[in-house]
């Protein structure tokens, strides 16, 4: 479930009326989502013929400062083509307002849906996809640290600690050495951009194999765009056992270098970035896991998944993209 804020018609109303996209016709609560309560809003449309939108009360994990980077970035990049949902301005040109004591965003509605299994062929279109937004990204003037980067991720899983990680699964209490080791790499000369860093296949929307939208930007920032492709490998190229899907693999990074192609130095450092990623989930999904209570309606993410994942980088090693 993803809407934990109640708004009522008139709320919802007044709240639209802000925005010159016409009269609230419907809004229907989203589901899907787990850090943002989200409604799929539909208008009359400011010529009549009618629109919809996503409405957005950011929740959880979001310091409202971000907001200007996360939501300019997207208009950044539909401006250049991007498949990314525009930004609505209100009618004093601002990006978010305050509703009910929490920052509120209207944002374009993008069709498609979210890929259950991602094919060779879709792994291919989103690695391209991934490239085009790295480049497109590269001139955007605002910066935003990484708060989830490797040495986030290690003080996480040393706040939940070795003996409270073991309840969970006795193999996580190791991925602590792991960590830290991940957060000792030197990424600095990596070529950087404005990073998505959670591109799931649930944060994808496709019709067929074409992308028609990347959502979810609030892990975005600025860093490495290997770590980017990194997370994205690592998303979506395993099965549900979490076995390696060597063509997805192939095909995602094929499509990423057919519009730009990795350093030498990407490639050497593929294999570890990837384990740093899969660590970086690793820790939040065991926080979150710790936090949330059993009786709570939010399921919670598998750490074991990334671990198991990490496992494969580990073996893989240098060979990977050689
Ligand atoms: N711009 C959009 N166009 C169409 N659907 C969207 C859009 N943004 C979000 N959604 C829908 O809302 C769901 C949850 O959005 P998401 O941003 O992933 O929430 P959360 O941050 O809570 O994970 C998505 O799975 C998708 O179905
Ligand atoms: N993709 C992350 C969780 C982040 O949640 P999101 O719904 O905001 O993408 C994971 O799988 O652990």
């Amino acid at each position: 479930m993803a809407v934990y804020t109640h708004l009522g018609a008139e709320d919802l109303a007044r709240l639209i009326s802000h925005y010159d996209v016409g009269e609230l016709v419907s809004a229907k609560g989203i589901a899907e989502g787990v850090s943002n309560s989200n409604w799929l809003v539909e208008t009359t449309g400011k010529d009549g013929a009618g629109a919809r939108f996503i409405l957005t009360l950011y929740e959880r994990r979001i310091d409202y400062a971000d907001l200007p980077y996360f939501l300019g970035l997207l208009d950044h990049l539909a401006d250049k083509g991007c498949p990314v949902p525009r930004t609505i301005h209100d009618r004093e040109g601002a990006a978010f307002r305050m509703e009910h004591g929490k920052a509120a965003a209207l944002i374009e509605f993008l069709p498609g849906v979210s890929p259950g299994r991602p094919t060779a062929t879709q792994a291919r279109s989103i690695g391209a996809v991934l490239a085009q937004m790295h480049l497109a990204a590269s001139d955007y003037p605002l910066t935003r640290a990484n708060a989830m980067d490797f040495a986030a991720s290690t003080a996480i899983l040393e706040l939940c600690g070795a003996e409270r990680l073991a309840t969970i699964d006795p193999g996580l209490p190791e991925m602590l050495a792991h960590a830290r080791a991940a957060a000792a790499l030197d990424l600095s000369g990596l070529p950087q951009s404005q990073t998505h860093t959670d591109l799931f296949p649930d944060n994808v929307l496709m019709r067929g194999n074409a992308v028609t939208g990347l959502i979810d930007f609030y892990f975005a920032c600025t860093g490495p765009t290997l770590l980017d492709l990194a997370v994205t490998h690592a998303a979506w190229c395993f099965d549900a056992d979490n076995r390696y899907r060597a063509d997805c693999g192939a095909a995602l990074v094929e499509g990423y270098e057919s519009v730009r192609p990795l350093e030498p130095a990407e490639r050497a450092l593929f294999a570890d970035v990837a384990k740093g990623a899969c660590l970086r989930f690793v820790a939040s999904r065991a926080e979150d896991w710790l936090d949330t209570p059993d009786d709570a309606l939010v399921t919670r993410k598998d750490p074991m998944q990334f671990v198991k994942r990490w496992r494969f980088y580990d073996e893989a090693g240098d060979g990977l993209l050689a």
